[in-house]
């Protein structure tokens, strides 16, 4: 018996800051994209709860319990009063630490496919509490497509998108913390009055109308000079995509990924090709958006049995 869940990466449109909370947590205006860039989440009744992981940045994910996968096995199962004896392996193709929620995608993944091993019964809103508990960003993960994240990003409300997007993504040589990124923030905005963050208009409108240049034309991330203070590196990977026709590009979330909004897949792959000659990144992916969420492919309820 096993079940494997396909969980999308994520591209911040608009990434609007508020001031730093009591908490530490900034208030959000976040609009997310889910990406068709993919992890698989597959998980087996085990002996105890154990994490192993493929991909090229496979090295670089913890395999203990603050995996984020593993913590929403435990999450469900504690909640529960089951057991987490259970493998989870994930086989990863969003990049570490690079600002596509790929930790989330795993914590998603991984809740929603214990909930159907385990045959556990969690309604949409508790899966939704249950990933608000384990980072802003899982929620989203969970439901996918477009979505207005408010408070620290895990209150969602979803959107309308009118078409499918292009990007390119590059991936940089190395990581960026989340936390890091925004105590750069809070740095470079010391001293200063920060708005409330509100969600642009003109940025929802053109998501709904399908309208990539009027999208381009709206993108904002206010990470971005904070991501560029602590990588500038980034500047020229940002200038090679836009030299080379990308209709916009932008660091996505708190980076080091770099996002291009391209017209269409004849224009993704000369920005692909131009980025990867810039030699300004390590690899460089393409995708479509907006992505489903978190998705049950297989349940193989023989797999393990004699
Ligand atoms: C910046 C964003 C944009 O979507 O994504 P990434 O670029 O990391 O993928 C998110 O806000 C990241 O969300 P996530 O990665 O789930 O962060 P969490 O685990 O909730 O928080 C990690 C740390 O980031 C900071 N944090 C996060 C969210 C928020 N609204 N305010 C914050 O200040 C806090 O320092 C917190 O301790
Ligand atoms: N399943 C996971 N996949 C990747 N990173 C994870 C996972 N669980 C915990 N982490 C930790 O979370 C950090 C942030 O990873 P990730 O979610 O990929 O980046 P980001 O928050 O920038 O989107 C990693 O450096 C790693 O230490």
């Amino acid at each position: 018996m096993s079940v494997t869940v396909r969980v999308p990466a994520k591209v911040n449109v608009q990434l609007a800051v508020g001031a730093a909370r009591p908490d530490g947590f900034h208030d959000l205006a976040n609009v997310f994209l889910a990406v068709g860039l993919y992890d698989e989440v597959t998980v087996t009744p085990a002996d105890e709860l154990t994490v192993t992981c493929e991909g090229p940045d496979a090295a670089e994910v913890p395999l203990d319990r603050t995996n984020l996968a593993a913590r929403a096995a435990l999450a469900l199962a504690e909640r529960r009063g089951i057991e987490p004896a259970v493998h989870i392996h994930i086989a990863k193709d969003i990049p570490v630490a690079g600002g596509m929620a790929g930790g989330s995608a795993d914590g998603a993944g991984a809740l929603l496919a214990c909930n159907e091993l385990w045959r556990a019964g969690a309604s949409r809103a508790e899966l939704l509490a249950i990933c608000a508990d384990l980072g802003s960003d899982v929620p989203f993960s969970l439901v996918g497509g477009a979505a207005l994240g408010t408070g620290r990003g895990e209150r969602l409300t979803a959107l309308e998108v009118g078409s499918t997007f292009h990007w390119v993504f590059a991936m940089a040589g190395r990581g960026l913390s989340t936390p890091a990124v925004f105590r750069e923030f809070d740095r470079l905005a010391e001293g200063r009055d920060i708005p409330e963050p509100v969600a642009s208009r003109d940025l929802l409108d053109a998501l709904a109308k399908g309208d990539a240049d009027a999208l381009a034309a709206a993108v904002s991330n206010d990470l971005q000079p904070a991501a560029l203070s602590l990588f500038p590196e980034l500047a020229d990977t940002l200038d090679a995509g836009r030299a080379a026709g990308a209709l916009t590009a932008l660091v996505s979330g708190s980076g080091p990924t770099t996002a291009f909004l391209v017209r269409d897949t004849a224009s993704a792959q000369k920005v692909s090709e131009a980025l990867l000659a810039s030699g300004t990144c390590r690899t460089v992916r393409t995708a479509t958006a907006p992505a489903p969420g978190a998705r049950v492919l297989t349940t193989d309820r023989t797999a393990g049995s004699v």
